[in-house]
């Protein structure tokens, strides 16, 4: 961000989940404030699950993940809920209460500054209200304040659950896979969203398996094969062909 905020930091990060399967396998990796970083990389390559420890969505079983230089996966409590609220996260399936209104839905962007008790009953303030308008605006849905999240398409669902990750003002937006079930009109604004977010000084962490949208948004490239990291360039080094070896055994699944 313009102040400095927003970066990250993986020092040596392995997870190994209960069953025994090594989903990442001793990562490092430091991301600068700013940054649009794509993690590419075969079905099973890790790619959800380093984003998920980012976010400590779960935990890592050796390493460090430092988010504006403090260790996320030591936090506890209070310490530990306002540093998730530097993080935004979009998922590919939007996660939005699909009954609710679009603006319940953007202000639920919120509940982690509010009591269960003010979030529970809606009782969001002007500003914050005011502010969920903004973010629609930004992302064109504001003619969709009053709709239900399930009048509206995939794509429309994503610019909401974009809006909501605003309302965080977050240093940090991750994103998994949040095109996979979009066609390709779609998948441009919802790219040219995050690339805005971008632009107004978020660093930006996507997970894709498009290499050409890859080409087309990152500042920088990051490739995983079997929970390793075997890529790392900015996008003035890339070469499409890079990508023949992390994508090596894909055939036609991909
Ligand atoms: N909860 C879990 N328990 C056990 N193994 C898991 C779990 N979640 C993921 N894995 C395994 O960890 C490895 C990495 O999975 P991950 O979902 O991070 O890959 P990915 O690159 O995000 O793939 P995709 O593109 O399919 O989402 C895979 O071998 C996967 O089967």
């Amino acid at each position: 961000m313009g102040n400095g905020l927003g970066t990250i930091k993986i020092n040596d990060v392995s997870k190994i989940y209960p069953n025994g399967t090594v989903g990442l396998d001793h990562i490092n990796l430091d991301i600068k404030s700013g940054e649009f970083v794509v993690i590419v990389g075969l079905s099973g390559a890790g790619k959800s699950t380093l984003l998920r420890a980012i976010n400590r969505l779960h935990d890592i079983s050796e390493g460090e993940i430092l988010l504006d230089d403090v260790d996320i996966t030591k936090s506890k409590g209070k310490a530990l809920r306002q540093q998730k609220r530097n993080i935004a996260m979009i998922f590919q399936n939007f996660n939005l209460v699909k009954r609710a209104t679009v603006a319940r839905n953007v202000l639920a962007g919120r509940v982690g500054y509010y009591s269960t008790f003010r979030s529970t009953f809606g009782l969001f303030s002007k500003e914050d209200k005011e502010k969920a308008a903004m973010n629609l605006d930004r992302v064109n849905m504001l003619d969709k304040y009053y709709t239900r999240a399930d009048e509206l398409s995939g794509g429309q669902q994503q610019r909401v659950a974009i809006a909501r990750s605003m309302m965080q003002s977050p240093h940090v937006v991750l994103a998994d896979e949040p095109i996979a079930s979009l066609d390709p009109k779609t998948t441009k604004m919802v790219m040219d969203d995050l690339q805005h977010l971008n632009d107004m000084g978020m660093t930006v962490v996507v997970n894709l398996h498009s290499v050409e949208l890859a080409m087309a948004y990152a500042t920088r490239i990051i490739g995983l094969r079997a929970g390793k990291l075997v890529y790392d360039k900015p996008i003035d080094q890339v070469n499409e062909h890079d990508f023949d070896d992390i994508y090596a055994e894909s055939g036609d699944e991909e």
